[in-house]
């Protein structure tokens, strides 16, 4: 049995190769840019074992050239060249990485870590490009050589002249096609952007030869073109200096240049991990909230960087949802990418950096909650509501977490308070913790179902936004002490009117078992309230779904007609109750008409709407003639 090797057909390889690996054409740049990079870095390795050679930052750099006569764009740089036995090997064989190579025998130091790994970066040109040529004279070398390829076809090499250590590649850029307008790579606004999007990180400076439009001196008015050699890229990440050497207008500085949001930072983070996995963040809370942050256009995430190299312009793993306003970057070595650098291969990696990152950001609103309230609330003002609903959602996975960065509004305190603090100053009597849900606090603080636990002297929760009471479900209880809506059929509290109203109800239990018959569907009883001392009626509701909770279940789309087990509710000490008394005794319409009436007024001081308007103004006019 003989063995054989497996043979590829290396256009066919290559075909794919270019076509198919990379969902973006223009990331070529970031490929041979990462290229020049590496060869730099390789001299410097070089210049830590061999005396003969200094390494001086200044004479090392990387130059893109357009030249739109000759349709041709020349990434050209000082690093180690290349040997015309490395050509051969780098650049005539597919998957074969001098890089990894090199990163295998030279242990990575002071940061200048290789970027090369899969040995295809190179190829990407033909994306682009219907010649690529490659120029390189290698370091201790006098000779240079001339690679030369139109892709498939293989590619040719021979010896030429170079006059400096280090390769120069320049790719003959198609023609537009009806799909595809390649002139955007011959076009210096675009070419800066490309890089600045993907390479600004680089160590090394970048440099391209670009026109501006100045003010011409001596004339007014008048303009004129000027050519002049710039530095693009900001090379140094912000993220890699020490946290000392920086202030808050420098992190402002990049929040505004990186354009993550129109308005201040509200705090940043700048976080350098360097344990079970390696990475630097730098993140942002945002002043306000985007404007289009509730919109289906949101897109929660951050830049990852691979070795300062973009890969993702958004990766929406790294934050949980309720942290989907948090901005910023992470860069990380640990990555295992996959050969495109589009996706990752592992997300073990990024499992560890997103819950390191997760707790980071907890620690950080625990901190700012702690030490500078008023800064915490200007955050709850704008985002709050997430946290709540990063405590309803998953089934309250993270409610550990989030509990105890929730602020609600007291009635006590007339401002908003932890969970915390309401439970810290409970009575010992007090069983529950009360709140109430409405639209406004205006409004709960008008609700007739807290008098009694106002009366008690006991604090309530106003519950304004939607998400409130859902949230709280969630939790159950904070510290051992239950939620309990004022608006609940059993409150908890014990008073001495109860046993009276067991009586009054008891006593007139014909004229409760009629109102219940009229109300029939509408109300799941009607009884004698302990919990009013001045409003005539009110509504509260048996079991798990409150008043508050059908309103917002009605309003959803899919909603299954989901109600409110409700109980009217009579205050007996009212005057409204003499009088129904005595029409029960007298003249029975007129009791239906009384309990009508009463029901209706309940649903509007809830916020219900009227089953039948009519027949209430109807009902109305009927007691007033
Ligand atoms: N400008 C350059 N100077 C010196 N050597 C280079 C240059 N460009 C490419 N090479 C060599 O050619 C090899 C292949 O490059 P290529 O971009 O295809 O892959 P890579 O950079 O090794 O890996 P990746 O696909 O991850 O980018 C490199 O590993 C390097 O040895």
């Amino acid at each position: 049995m003989t063995k054989h090797e497996f043979k590829a057909e290396s256009k066919r390889l290559l075909d794919m190769m270019i076509h198919s690996i990379y969902s973006q054409k223009e990331i070529f740049l970031r490929e041979l840019i990462s290229n020049s990079s590496d060869a730099i870095d390789k001299i410097y390795y070089k210049a830590l074992t061999d005396d003969s050679l200094q390494f001086d930052k200044e004479n090392y750099y990387i130059k893109v050239t357009v030249n739109k006569d000759t349709r041709t764009l020349t990434i050209s740089d000082t690093g180690i060249g290349m040997t015309e036995e490395e050509l051969e090997n780098n650049l005539g064989i597919i998957a074969k990485s001098g890089s990894l190579a090199f990163k295998t025998e030279n242990e990575a130091k002071d940061g200048h870590d290789i970027i090369g790994q899969f040995g295809v970066g190179f190829y990407s040109s033909f994306m682009v490009a219907d010649v690529v040529t490659v120029i390189t004279k290698p370091f201790g070398s006098d000779v240079a050589f001339k690679w030369e390829s139109e892709g498939a076809d293989g590619y040719t090499i021979e010896t030429t002249e170079k006059e400096a250590i280090g390769t120069e590649i320049t790719l003959k850029i198609k023609e537009n096609t009806e799909e595809e307008n390649y002139d955007e790579y011959l076009d210096d606004y675009q070419l800066q952007s490309i890089i600045k999007k993907y390479s600004d990180f680089i160590r090394y400076p970048i440099k391209m030869d670009v026109t501006e439009s100045r003010p011409k001196e001596g004339s007014e008015g008048e303009f004129e073109q000027i050519q002049e050699e710039k530095v693009i890229n900001r090379m140094v990440p912000i993220w890699r200096k020490n946290k000392s050497e920086l202030t808050d207008q420098d992190y402002e500085q990049f929040y505004q240049e990186k354009r993550y949001g129109f308005d201040q930072p509200l705090k940043h983070l700048h976080i350098s991990v360097d344990g079970a996995i390696r990475y630097n963040a730098i993140l942002f809370i945002p002043e306000r909230t985007p404007f289009d942050y509730y919109t289906k256009e949101y897109e929660k995430g951050l830049e990852l960087y691979s070795n300062g190299v973009l890969i993702m312009n958004k990766c929406g793993d790294l934050l949980p949802d309720y942290y989907g306003f948090v901005k910023g970057l992470v860069d990380s070595e640990d990555l295992s990418l996959n050969i495109s650098r589009e996706i990752l291969q592992h997300d073990r990696q990024l499992k560890l950096i997103a819950k390191n990152i997760k707790n980071k950001i907890t620690s950080q609103l625990k901190t700012m909650l702690e030490n500078e309230r008023e800064k915490y609330e200007q955050f709850y003002e704008a985002f709050g509501k997430q946290l709540k609903y990063g405590v309803y959602s998953d089934f309250g996975a993270n409610k550990d977490d989030l509990q105890d960065l929730l602020l609600f509004y007291s009635s006590k305190e007339q401002k908003l308070v932890t969970l915390d603090e309401y439970v810290s100053r409970m009575p010992e009597d007090q069983k529950y913790i009360y709140y109430a849900s409405g639209e406004s606090y205006d409004r709960i603080a008008k609700m007739p179902q807290t008098e009694l636990v106002q009366d008690k002297g006991y604090e309530i929760l106003y519950f304004i936004d939607e998400i409130d009471e859902f949230a709280i479900k969630m939790l159950m209880n904070y510290k051992e002490k239950e939620f309990k809506s004022v608006a609940s059929g059993d409150l908890g509290i014990e008073d001495e009117n109860n046993k009276e109203a067991e009586e009054t109800t008891a006593e007139h239990k014909e004229l409760f078992e009629h109102m219940k018959q009229v109300l029939s569907g509408k109300v799941k009883d009607v009884k004698v309230s302990t919990r009013l001392k001045t409003h005539p009626v009110c509504l509260s509701a048996q079991g798990d779904v409150t008043i508050e909770m059908e309103k917002i279940l009605k309003a959803m789309p899919d909603n299954q007609n989901i109600q409110a087990d409700k109980v009217l509710e009579i205050n007996p000490n009212h005057d409204v109750f003499k009088a129904l008394i005595k029409a029960f005794e007298q003249d029975k319409e007129k009791a239906d008409l009384y309990t009508n009436l009463l029901y209706s007024q309940a649903l509007l001081i809830e916020g219900l709407p009227l089953e039948d308007p009519v027949a209430f103004t109807n009902d109305m006019c009927k007691v007033m003639a």
